[in-house]
């Protein structure tokens, strides 16, 4: 029995957060309402068709075959040994290598939206880990910290130990989340490249230390504690060259009052974190000036998205 349409909603995320490099991630929402996210509708169909639309739909690969969504659609049915003709819709409104999860955005709503279509074959962990395979495709390498919090939603620690992937861990309900996209790309492939094959003795200590020290001030709800933890050893070193303005950004951010700063993904975009929705404005004012480089760019206020990806009524 199937449904004759259903469209999906899957929110922007931001990986690592600083200190837990490929290992935490939060899907985000923007406080003005917005649903910063693509949108994938799955409808009945004679023969598989894929429409793409939406702000960012003439920055997709010429070739449909080379979509990710296309890509979903076929591990979908080969996972399940059928041929399932569908048209599916692809509202692209995420920029492509923005370090907001753009492809997990695509790959969560497509794999979810044919999971529901088809009266749910595949429990979330079987679901899941298909996201986690397909967004590997795209990055080198399976990692799931974009495509958890992507549809499970909150902050998303990836444990990916005895068949549990991910869980949710507590987050600081009056953080504020500013998040600049500068509007140029960065290939997460290639920011992953870039990084080095191995990290010294001391490296790893620390970064233990503040990862292991981030999830104690997480439950124990002490804010100032986490914010501290929040140092990146692994990536932002490497990456921020590829960041144009990033640096004397996050000095001035830090100097408004920013709790941290940091990069979302692999970049471009920064965040910082606003105890108040006073100082998040302030630093979203700075940002758009500073740091947004063209049209392409933006700037938004967000809270943690506690839902993940979700059914929505087609427009
Ligand atoms: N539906 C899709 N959404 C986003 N990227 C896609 C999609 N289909 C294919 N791609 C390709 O996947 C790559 C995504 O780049 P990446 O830097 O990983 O972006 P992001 O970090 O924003 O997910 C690009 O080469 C892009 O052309
Ligand atoms: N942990 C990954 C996250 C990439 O996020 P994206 O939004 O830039 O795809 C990494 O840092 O490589």
């Amino acid at each position: 029995m199937t449904k004759e349409q259903i469209t999906i909603y899957a929110p922007a995320s931001m990986a690592n957060i600083c200190v837990g490099f490929d290992i935490l991630g939060a899907a985000i929402s923007p406080i003005d309402g917005q649903l910063l996210g693509d949108y994938i509708t799955v409808a009945s169909a004679k023969q598989f068709n894929l429409t793409n639309k939406g702000l960012f739909a003439t920055k997709l690969p010429k070739d449909p075959k080379l979509n990710i969504v296309y890509q979903c659609w076929e591990y979908f049915c080969q996972t399940l040994g059928q041929s399932l003709p569908v048209a599916i819709t692809l509202e692209k409104n995420m920029p492509i290598g923005s370090g907001l999860g753009s492809s997990a955005c695509s790959v969560v709503g497509t794999l979810m939206a044919l999971n529901e279509f088809f009266a749910n074959p595949f429990d979330s962990t079987q679901l899941l880990r298909m996201m986690g395979e397909l967004e590997g495709r795209i990055s080198g390498s399976v990692h799931y910290d974009n495509v958890a919090p992507c549809y499970l939603g909150g902050m998303q620690l990836i444990l990916n130990e005895m068949d549990i992937i991910s869980q949710t861990i507590p987050h600081f309900a009056n953080w504020y989340w500013v998040l600049a996209y500068p509007g140029i790309n960065v290939s997460t492939a290639e920011a992953r490249a870039i990084l080095p094959a191995h990290y010294q003795k001391q490296v790893c200590v620390d970064h233990s230390r503040h990862v292991g020290g981030f999830i104690h001030a997480c439950y124990r709800q002490q804010p100032q504690l986490a914010a501290a933890f929040m140092q990146d050893l692994i990536a932002e070193p490497y990456r921020q060259q590829l960041l144009p303005g990033f640096t004397s950004a996050k000095q001035t951010l830090l100097k408004l009052g920013a709790l941290a700063c940091g990069i979302s993904g692999s970049g471009p975009t920064l965040f910082a974190i606003a105890e108040d929705v006073t100082l998040a404005k302030q630093c979203a004012s700075w940002l758009a000036t500073h740091y947004i480089q063209n049209n392409a760019g933006f700037v938004h206020i967000a809270k943690i998205d506690i839902q993940g990806a979700r059914r929505i009524e087609p427009k």
